[in-house]
C-alpha cells in the first residue's frame, strides 16, 4: 500500500479503515486487541516518514504490528491472523520482507536498532532504524543497556516511545511514574500549552523541535532528562493519535541525524470505546461481539494458572514465610490474587524476568519461600540469575513455570518447550509436575517442603481429569497408574500424562501406565522394576525432545544397563508454529488417535 504518495486527509481515512479492520478481524479471530488500536497512526506516521523497503522497522514485542501488517501487502491474508497456517500475530521475516525481525519476547528492539546502525554505518548507507516500544517495555534491562550504548556511538535511530500508561496490567515502577507524573504537574502543562500555541504556531518548520530546545530551560520537569542525560534526544510529549503532528516530529527526529526518542502519548483500545483506556482485559482477547463487546468463548474448565492460585493461596494463608513475585503477567499467572490477599508478600515486579529471579533468590537467602511464577517462554531470559544465583547457592526457590507445552496462537515465539531441556542439567534443580488439578495442589504443599530449587510446569488451560486418585508427592517417586498385560509401557510428565492415558484407551491392547512426576531426581527404582515386565516404553511429554523427558529416561537405562526400546512422543527439532492447539498439535502427529496408529 502506497503510504506516501497519501496526502493528509487520505492518511486520515486510512487510519478509520485500519482500525475497522483490526476491528472485524480480531472480533471473529481473537488476538492482541488494545495495543494494536493503540498504534494506528503511529504506524502511519512511521510509513509515511521512513521507508519500510529499507530501513528497519523493529516493533518490540511486535503484538502491536498489526497495522503494519496491514500497510505491507498483507490487507486479505489478515483474515487469517494467528489461525494454523495463517499470518503469524507477531512481525517475522519468512512472512514479509517489510518485518525486520521476530519477536514476540519484550524489549529486545533498541538493540536491534543499535546493531542495525553499526551495521549501515560501516556499510555508509543512508538507512534510518526505526523502533516503536510501548512504556511498558520500558521496563526491561536490556532497553538500558541498549540505550546506554546508543547515547554513546550517537548513531542516527529513531525511537517512537508508544505510552499508553499500561503494560498488560497497570505499569509497575519508577520509570512509568516517571514518563507519566512529571507531565501530569500543572507548571509543566501550562508551560506546554504557551510554547504550543505561541511558538509552534508561529514558526513553521522544526517548530516541535524547537519547542523542545526551550524545554530545555526547563528540563529539570520534563521527562526528557533520563534520556538526554544519557546522550539520547528527545521530543515530546506528542498527541500519539495526532496524525501531523506524527508525522512532523517524525520529520525532525530523522533529519537530526542522531538517536532521538519520540515520546508520544497514546490510549489503548483507541476507535474501540469499550476497550479504550487502562483496560487491561482487552490486551489479549478470544472473539468477541463487536456491538456489546461480549466475549464468545463461555467460561471452560477451570484453568490450571487458576488451580494453581488456589493452591498458592492456601499455603500462602498457612505460611507466612511465603513470598512471590510475577514479571508483568500478574492476571495470566493467577498473581494477581495473590498481591490482593497479601500485598506485603506478592509483587508484580514489571517485565524483568532477570531482576525477578535474583531479587527472589535474596528473599530465600533471608529465610523466605519465593514462588516465582513465570511462563516457560518468558523464564529462558532469566537463565543465567537461575544458575547464578539461585542453583550454586542451593536457594529453596520455587519456579512455578505457567504454559508449559504448546500454547497455541501465539506460536513459536512463546511456546513453552525448553524449560525441562534449559533446567534439567542444573545441579541442585529438582524437577517435577502434576498431571491434573489434585497433583498440582499437592505439588505445591510438597514444594514448600523443599530445601532446594525446584521448577513445576503446567500447562495453558485445562488439564484433563484422568480419574485416577492422585498419592502425595515424595521427592523422587513416581505414581503407577496401572499395570499391562501387553510388553509396552506408557510414561507420561505433567500434562502428558493425559495423552498417555487417552492414547492407551484407545489402544487395542492392555498398557501400563507411570506418572513419571520427578524427571529430576528420577525413580530408578521403579523404572529398573517396570524393565522387567515391559520392554517396549513410550514417553508422552509437552516438552521438547532434546534434553527432555525421554532423554532422562535414556540417560538412566543405559547407566543402569536395563534392555528396554525407548520412544520419544516429544517435539522433534524445530520451532513450533501458530494456530489452535489441536490443529498444531495434529500437525506434530501428536493425537491419541496419530499416537496409536504410530505405536
Ligand atoms: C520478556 C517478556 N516478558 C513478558 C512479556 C509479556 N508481555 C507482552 S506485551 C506486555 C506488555 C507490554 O506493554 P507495552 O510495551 O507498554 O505495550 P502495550 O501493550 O501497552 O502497547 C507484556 C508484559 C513478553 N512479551 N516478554
Ligand atoms: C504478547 C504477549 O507476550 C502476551 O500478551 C501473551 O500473548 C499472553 O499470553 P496468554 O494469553 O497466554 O496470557
Ligand atoms: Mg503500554
Amino acid at each position: 500500500m502506497n503510504v506516501k504518495s497519501r496526502d493528509l486527509g487520505e492518511l486520515e481515512e486510512l487510519c478509520t479503515q485500519i482500525r475497522e479492520r483490526i476491528i472485524d478481524v480480531v472480533s471473529r479471530n481473537g488476538g492482541h486487541f488494545s495495543s494494536t488500536l493503540g498504534a494506528v497512526e503511529l504506524t502511519v506516521a512511521m510509513h509515511k516518514v521512513f521507508d519500510v523497503q529499507s530501513d528497519p522497522f523493529i516493533f518490540d514485542v511486535s503484538h502491536q504490528c498489526y497495522p503494519h501488517k496491514l500497510l505491507t501487502n498483507r490487507w486479505e491474508e489478515f483474515e487469517t491472523i494467528r489461525q494454523f497456517g495463517g499470518l503469524s500475530g507477531f512481525t517475522k521475516p519468512k512472512e514479509s520482507s517489510a518485518d525486520y525481525f521476530v519477536a514476540g519476547h519484550s524489549s529486545t528492539s533498541i538493540s536491534l536498532a543499535v546493531g542495525a546502525a553499526k551495521a549501515i554505518r560501516i556499510n555508509d548507507e543512508q538507512r534510518v532504524p526505526v523502533v516503536m516500544i510501548g512504556d511498558g517495555s520500558m521496563t526491561a534491562g536490556m532497553v538500558y543497556e541498549a540505550l546506554n550504548e546508543l547515547g554513546d556511538i550517537k548513531l542516527p535511530v529513531i525511537i517512537i516511545l508508544n505510552d499508553n500508561e499500561m503494560s498488560i496490567a497497570k505499569p509497575i515502577g519508577s520509570i512509568s511514574k516517571y514518563l507519566s507524573k512529571i507531565l501530569a504537574g500543572k507548571f509543566y502543562q501550562k508551560l506546554r500549552d504557551r510554547i504550543d500555541k505561541s511558538i509552534i504556531q508561529k514558526l513553521p518548520e522544526g517548530a516541535n523541535y524547537i519547542a523542545k530546545k526551550i524545554e530545555e530551560s526547563i528540563k529539570l520537569i520534563t521527562p526528557g532528562v533520563i534520556f538526554e542525560e544519557m546522550g539520547i534526544d528527545y521530543i515530546g510529549p506528542i498527541d500519539g493519535h495526532n496524525l501531523e503532528e506524527i508525522i512532523d516530529t517524525l520529520q525532525i527526529a530523522k533529519d537530526l541525524k542522531k538517536p532521538v526518542i519520540v515520546h508520544a502519548k497514546t490510549v489503548k483500545g483507541k476507535g474501540y470505546a469499550i476497550a479504550e483506556g487502562q483496560n487491561e482485559k482487552w490486551h489479549g482477547v478470544g472473539p468477541f461481539d463487536v456491538k456489546t463487546g461480549e466475549f464468545k468463548k463461555k467460561a471452560g474448565a477451570k484453568s490450571a494458572t487458576a488451580v494453581y492460585a488456589d493452591a498458592l493461596s492456601a499455603l500462602a494463608n498457612e505460611h507466612d514465610d511465603v513470598v512471590g513475585v510475577t514479571a508483568a503477567m500478574p492476571s495470566g499467572t493467577g498473581i494477581d490474587r495473590l498481591m490482593k490477599e497479601h500485598p506485603n508478600r506478592f509483587w508484580d515486579i514489571a517485565i524483568a524476568e532477570q531482576h525477578a529471579v535474583t531479587s527472589m533468590a535474596a528473599m530465600a537467602k533471608e529465610g523466605f519461600k519465593p514462588y516465582i511464577t513465570i511462563y516457560s517462554t518468558f523464564l529462558q531470559r532469566a537463565f543465567d540469575q537461575i544458575i547464578h544465583d539461585v542453583c550454586i547457592m542451593g536457594l529453596p526457590v520455587v519456579f512455578a513455570i505457567d504454559r508449559a507445552g504448546i500454547v497455541g496462537n501465539d506460536g513459536e515465539t512463546h511456546q513453552g518447550a525448553f524449560d525441562i531441556s534449559y533446567l534439567r542439567f542444573l545441579p541442585n534443580m529438582i524437577l517435577f509436575a502434576p498431571r491434573d488439578n489434585q497433583s498440582l495442589h499437592q505439588a505445591i504443599d510438597f514444594s514448600y517442603t523443599l530445601d532446594k530449587p525446584c521448577a513445576i510446569r503446567y500447562p495453558r488451560g485445562a488439564f484433563k481429569e484422568l480419574g485416577y486418585e492422585s498419592t502425595p508427592f515424595e521427592l523422587g517417586k513416581s505414581q503407577l497408574l496401572k499395570e499391562g498385560s501387553s510388553n509396552k509401557l506408557f510414561i507420561g510428565y505433567g500434562a502428558g500424562v493425559s495423552r498417555a492415558c487417552e492414547t492407551e484407551k484407545l489402544h487395542e491392547e492392555d498398557i501400563a501406565i507411570l506418572d513419571l512426576r520427578f524427571v529430576k531426581p528420577l525413580d530408578g527404582k521403579m523404572l529398573s522394576a517396570l524393565a522387567s515386565k515391559y520392554d517396549k516404553w513410550y514417553v508422552f511429554s509437552d516438552s521438547q525432545k532434546q534434553g527432555g523427558v525421554a532423554s532422562a529416561i535414556l540417560e538412566y537405562v543405559n547407566e543402569a544397563k536395563l534392555c528396554v526400546n525407548i520412544t520419544s512422543f516429544e517435539y522433534e527439532d524445530h520451532f513450533i508454529v501458530h494456530g489452535e492447539t489441536s490443529k498444531v498439535e495434529e500437525s506434530l502427529e501428536l493425537t491419541a488417535k496419530q499416537l496409536v496408529e504410530k505405536i
